[in-house]
């Protein structure tokens, strides 16, 4: 790895202003808890036995090798798994203290309060407003829907770029803008908890830089879970990091300065220092 190559004994360096400073406002209380999560595909276990806390309002990132199970603990967390027939569950998933596993959770319910931004860039093949309006009017929100279509667009700093040609279809949109505009499209219902499966690995070192301003921002509002490959991304924009690794394992979880400078295990020490992964 060539990031960060200051000397330093750690590769991933994290910037100043990040982690614990957010944290120095007071400590965040839990929106997402697992408790002994563990999910199969079929035999195949992809998660084992995650407990993790995750707090309000801010970034947490989630890192670790290829088929670890990052993307598989994210998408537990919306039940976006019930999708997938393999798919197994066990163990708990609180959001704010009620298990999303339980026979009285809505999962589509769920899903309005727990949005989602997926890495390849998927706008629906309509205008830029109906891109964004498409949620509220699924839920009949439409009093002021001009309104909540600028403030999504302005919260996804995408509204500038945009404002003269909403009627266009948002496939027309670079694939930076794109993304922007299906992260509008996931605030626009105001949910309490985004969360973003590598959101920028399909775009450029300028759009993704936008992408990741903004994430900071969405995290005065927003409770953001990532996933990223990037560790020099997780680094940069999140206040807590949770490592996994092969075989499922969640091997580390604290503070992002702590996990990047300090960790406690040898293995995250070798995997952040890119002996392996
Ligand atoms: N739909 C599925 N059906 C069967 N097995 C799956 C499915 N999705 C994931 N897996 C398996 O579960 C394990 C964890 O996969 P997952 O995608 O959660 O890992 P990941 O850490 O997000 O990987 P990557 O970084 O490559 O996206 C892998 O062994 C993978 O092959």
């Amino acid at each position: 790895m060539s990031e960060g190559s200051s000397g330093d004994e750690y590769a991933v360096s994290v910037p100043e202003g990040r982690g614990r400073d957010r944290d120095a406002d007071g400590e965040a209380s839990t929106i997402i808890e697992s408790r002994d999560l563990s999910v199969w595909y079929n035999d195949e276990q992809a998660l084992q036995s995650v407990s993790m806390e995750i707090p309000e309002k801010r970034v947490t990132a989630m890192v670790g090798p290829s088929g670890c199970g990052k993307s598989t603990y994210l998408r537990s967390i919306n039940r976006m798994n019930d999708l997938i027939d393999a798919a197994r569950v066990e163990g708990e998933m609180l959001f704010n203290g009620k298990n999303v596993y339980d026979d009285d959770v809505d999962p589509v319910a769920l899903r309005r309060r727990i949005g989602m931004v997926f890495q390849q860039p998927n706008p629906f093949p309509k205008s830029i407003y109906d891109n964004v309006a498409y949620g509220l009017r699924l839920q009949d929100r439409t009093e002021n829907l001009d309104e909540k279509v600028e403030e999504a667009l302005r919260k996804a700093a995408l509204w500038d770029e945009v404002k003269d040609q909403l009627d266009q279809s948002g496939l027309d949109l670079s694939g930076g803008q794109q993304q922007r505009l299906c992260i509008a499209r996931a605030i626009a219902v105001d949910p309490e908890v985004v969360l973003m499966d590598e959101p920028a690995s399909a775009l450029d070192p300028v759009a993704t830089s936008k992408i990741e301003d903004l994430i900071d921002e969405m995290a005065e509002e927003f409770t953001v879970i990532i996933v990223t490959h990037n560790m020099q991304q997780a680094a940069r924009i999140s206040d807590k990091t949770a490592v996994f690794l092969t075989g499922g394992e969640l091997v580390e979880f604290d503070d992002t300065d702590k996990v990047f400078e300090n960790p406690e295990n040898d293995r995250v020490e070798d995997y952040i220092t890119g002996k392996f992964g």
